[in-house]
């Protein structure tokens, strides 16, 4: 069950003057241009730029849902295409995306259902994700009895049901409060230090990017293009203190100035 993981220290992610130009009703529209990023086993990636910088088209390439029209892309060693067949990376959208109809422990299993995964093993390993985003208590609940941030929780056991090598996230927390976005910003840095995954995460907020990321890729739009990459070495395992660290405010304002520097 387990996805297969690269046994070298190469790149899991490889990106080479990857370009993405759409065709729109009014001519083309240039979404990614000439991106080049090599991301490694075990990174906590996040992707932030402006609206309609290419983020999510970047992570979609990533997971094989659109094809490049440029330049090279390589997911866990091989195509996106392989990588998706594999079961390399579980995907979390936006909106928690969950089946009204299915209870929790139900909503995190259907990857396991699809897959034809022994029954045996469904609900042990449903219940061992459920674990480990803190919702064991509530695996018969319903998806509308669950508070936003507690939805995008199952989601997030849903993806991890496979134990994908790779967790891809857009913007997962962009409609959750403050407060309940930043423990959920220490429950995921949890399982990511518990689960070895390498994480590529779409955000706006940049002390959410500083927060969580072992490095933060800023892009800048028309064309998208990738600014600048900010390495962040605050020490592990961060906690709200990290957020009064001074470094955490240069790299945030490091940040700001790639942001704006894309802008001008
Ligand atoms: N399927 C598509 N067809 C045409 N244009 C598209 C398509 N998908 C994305 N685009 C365009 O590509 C550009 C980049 O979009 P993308 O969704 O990647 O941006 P983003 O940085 O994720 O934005 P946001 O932060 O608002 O989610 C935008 O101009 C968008 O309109």
């Amino acid at each position: 069950m387990t996805a297969s993981r690269p046994t070298s220290d190469a790149p899991i992610v490889s990106v080479r003057d990857l370009s993405m130009v759409f065709p729109t009703p009014g001519g083309q529209t240039v979404a990614l241009k000439d991106a080049n990023l090599q991301i490694m086993p075990g990174e906590f990636i996040s992707l932030i730029g402006p609206s309609g910088c290419g983020k999510t088209t970047l992570l979609r390439l990533m997971a094989d849902l659109i094809q490049p029209t440029g330049g090279e892309l390589l997911v866990n060693g091989g195509t996106p295409r392989k990588a998706r067949e594999n079961r390399a990376y579980g995907y979390v959208f936006q909106a928690p995306a969950l089946m009204e109809w299915r209870n929790v422990l139900n909503n995190v299993k259907l990857p396991l259902d699809v897959m034809n995964t022994p029954k045996a093993q469904r609900d042990s390993r449903a219940r061992e994700m459920l674990k480990l985003v803190g919702l064991e208590k509530f695996e018969r609940s319903y998806p509308w009895q669950l508070s936003g941030g507690m939805q995008q929780r199952v989601s997030i056991a849903r993806a991890l049901a496979f134990d994908p090598a790779m967790l891809f996230m857009d913007e997962p927390f962009g409609a959750l409060d403050e407060i309940t976005r930043e423990n959920l910003n220490l429950e995921l840095l949890r399982l990511w230090r518990e689960t070895g995954k390498t994480v590529v995460f779409v955000t706006h907020s940049i002390s959410e990017a500083v927060f969580l990321s072992t490095r933060v890729v800023v892009m800048t739009a028309r064309p998208g293009k990738i600014e600048g990459i900010v390495d962040i070495g605050l020490p592990h395992p961060r906690s709200d203190e990290s957020r009064e660290d001074p470094r955490f405010f240069e790299y945030a304002t490091q940040i700001r100035e790639l942001l704006k520097k894309g802008h001008s």
